[in-house]
């Protein structure tokens, strides 16, 4: 009868410890996996690490929490250093011009260890204003000292409201634009509209490009009036002086992409890291790619949608752009002192 007592309590006391255990488990399974999920899609979210945190207050400013309190092993050489990283507004922006390269010049300066940049458009200036710059410095990578902020939209060149706007966020802003033979520009930007809205291909570029039937040029179409490079620049110099602007060749950026680089770096104040090494030319695709890119360490080409194959356009057409542009290209060529060759 004792055995038998004693047995029954060591059974009770096997079941109460495993009760426990269970418990255990699962208050561990409820608190730990939502956070690991949590923590592993913010990490996906933000390549250089939103998990340093930091909130936005009311009056705009920008709290930051020291990286100490953040245990990721990323963080570690921040830790150690004791560094802070913080997010900025952009202190220069790529504001255009729209299927000139400008891709190609933000993916080939990120490989700068002293610029960070987005990967997407915010099209802050033009379509997001109304949330306001703390929502656009939100969007900013996180920076640490030295390190410069950069943003790209190429429509901010081409909308009105966009140069005082960007003058109210900071007077002192470096603006690149990056410009391209406005004819080849033009046929660009076709080949992606055909490509996105199916209107595009019931008609041609000619059908598009002359007012109904006419051989007037139709200087309403959005794609012929983008490359009117002078009336442009000439709304964004009544906000900013000339020696803010950096223009970039389009043609050279795809012949010599570490000239252009040099340029760039030096205007930006950057100490000149990108040069010939950093790219090759890739003969199947026909343009330079990078040996590395920002995330991948092996030889890296834009996408597929960079690099498209144009459709063939009428000789008299092009003659007749090519004209159309001439005067505009002449006085883009002397309100920034440098001609293109177009
Ligand atoms: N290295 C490299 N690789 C691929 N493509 C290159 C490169 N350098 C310049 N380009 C030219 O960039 C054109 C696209 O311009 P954007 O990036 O400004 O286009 S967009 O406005 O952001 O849509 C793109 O236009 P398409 O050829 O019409 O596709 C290219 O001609």
């Amino acid at each position: 009868m004792g055995r038998k007592l004693s047995f029954s309590h060591h059974h009770q006391i096997r079941l109460f410890l495993l009760v426990i255990l269970s418990s255990l488990v699962y208050i561990i399974y409820l608190f730990a996996v939502p956070n690991f999920i949590t923590s592993f899609k913010i990490e996906l979210r933000h390549s250089y690490g939103s998990l340093v945190g930091h909130t936005d207050s009311t009056d705009g400013s920008e709290k930051h929490t020291p990286l100490q309190r953040n245990a990721s092993p990323k963080y570690k050489f921040l830790r150690d250093e004791n560094l802070q990283a913080s997010r900025h507004l952009p202190d220069a922006l790529i504001i255009g011009v729209k299927k000139s390269g400008t891709r190609a010049l933000l993916e080939f300066i990120k490989l700068h260890p002293n610029v960070q940049a987005p990967s997407s458009e915010m099209h802050f200036f033009d379509k997001n204003y109304v949330r306001g710059l703390s929502w656009y410095r939100n969007q900013m990578p996180l920076t640490l000292e030295g390190q410069m902020t950069m943003e790209k939209t190429p429509s901010y060149f081409v909308t009105k409201r966009v140069p005082s706007r960007v003058k109210k966020m900071n007077p002192y802003v470096k603006l690149i634009v990056v410009v391209r033979d406005p004819v080849t520009r033009a046929i660009s930007d076709y080949t992606q509209s055909s490509s996105k809205k199916p209107e595009y291909l019931r008609k041609s570029f000619a059908d598009l490009f002359y007012i109904n039937g006419t051989n007037v040029v139709n200087t309403r179409w959005g794609i012929v009036r983008i490359g009117l490079y002078a009336r442009y620049l000439d709304t964004w110099l009544k906000y900013f002086p000339l020696s803010q602007f950096i223009f970039i060749s389009g043609e050279t950026l795809i012949v010599d992409p570490a000239a252009e680089m040099k340029r760039l770096q030096d205007f930006l104040g950057l100490k000149v890291i990108i040069t010939e090494k950093h790219f090759y030319f890739n003969t199947t695709k026909g343009f330079p790619c990078l040996m590395k890119s920002e995330t991948l360490a092996s030889p890296h080409c834009l996408g597929k949608n960079k690099g498209r194959i144009h459709p063939k356009i009428d000789e008299s057409i092009l003659d007749r752009l090519t004209q159309f542009y001439r005067p505009f290209n002449l006085k883009f060529y002397q309100m920034t002192g440098i001609d293109f060759g177009w």
